[in-house]
């Protein structure tokens, strides 16, 4: 284990990593945060036990910063920080969009950066965390990003050319299948089904439906095929799906995420 990992903007995705860290066994003393407002660093002290600093003196005491604000905000967090974090510190950023040369151009010469975008399934260590070396990080700064968010979920790492389509695809994912139990609860009521059963059922629907695509290293194609029975019930659904082209919704959305990301690049509006 690394020794102090500060999270700079502490929120959703620094709170599931404070939290991932001490239940995967560091010490809450070897774990700093920093957060904008006085209360909810108060929330985070008496949660999680640990010490909250402000941004200048997370980067002086942690080896580890691992900034979780949204891109949008991560040019004032670095102008904040960047005369403190000397280039023996990793610096790891959460942030969709921005790449590893934006921090570079405003870090000490020869800090190392690591990109990493994860998602929301870390709060229960299911998430997948898409890592990316800066230009100055080295394998010990992979391995001591992968031991961080390993405890959260699995890890991989990718060519950073491929991680605003991975924002896409991973990071912005959970959404789409949680849309889709949404839009299938709402065909439950209008097939007459109480909320909560309709609910239920999809739930349960869409957490065998992972294990199986998860567990069975079958394609999803072969799956869907077991479905789906001849002059069946499955085909009739099937077939206005493809009539409401929801296969190509589905491509051009992704690419609509990815063009996002891309435009967030330089801690875009
Ligand atoms: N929500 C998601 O599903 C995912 C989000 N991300 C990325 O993670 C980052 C955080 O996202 P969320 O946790 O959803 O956002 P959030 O809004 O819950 O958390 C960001 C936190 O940063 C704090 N903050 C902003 N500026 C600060 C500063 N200068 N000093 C200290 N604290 C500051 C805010 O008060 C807020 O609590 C974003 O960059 C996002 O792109 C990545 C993967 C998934
Ligand atoms: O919507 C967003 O911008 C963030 C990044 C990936 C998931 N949520």
């Amino acid at each position: 284990m690394t020794q102090r990992v500060a999270v700079l903007g502490t929120g959703k995705i620094g709170e599931a990593l404070v939290s991932g860290l001490l239940r995967a066994g560091k010490p809450p003393a070897e774990v700093l945060v920093t957060a904008r407002r006085p209360e909810r660093a108060a929330e985070l002290r008496e949660r999680y036990g640990v010490e909250t600093v402000d941004n200048a003196e997370a980067a002086k005491a942690a080896d580890t910063l691992i900034l979780t604000v949204k891109p949008q905000d991560m040019g004032t967090l670095l102008e904040e920080l960047a005369p403190h974090v000397s280039a023996d510190r990793l610096v790891i950023s959460g942030a969709a969009g921005v790449p590893t040369a934006w921090f570079e151009e405003r870090l000490a010469p020869g800090t190392p950066v690591v990109r990493v975008m994860t998602n929301t399934p870390v709060l229960v260590d299911e998430a997948m965390s898409v890592i990316s070396a800066g230009s100055h990080a080295t394998e010990a700064h992979l391995l001591r990003t992968e031991e961080i968010f390993k405890p959260v979920g699995r890890t991989l790492r990718v060519p950073e050319s491929q991680q605003d389509a991975a924002t896409a695809l991973s990071g912005s994912g959970p959404a789409y299948f949680f849309f889709l139990v949404e839009a299938m609860t709402d065909a439950g009521i209008l097939l007459g089904l109480p909320r909560a059963v309709a609910a239920e059922m999809i739930v349960q629907a869409a957490v065998g439906a992972s294990v199986m695509l998860r567990d069975s290293g079958e394609h999803p194609v072969k799956l869907r095929e077991a479905v789906t029975s001849p002059a069946g019930t499955t085909i009739a659904a099937i077939r206005e799906l493809e009539n409401h082209g929801v296969r190509a919704a589905m491509l051009s959305a992704l690419e609509a995420a990815r063009n996002r990301s891309q435009e967030l690049a330089s801690g875009g509006k």
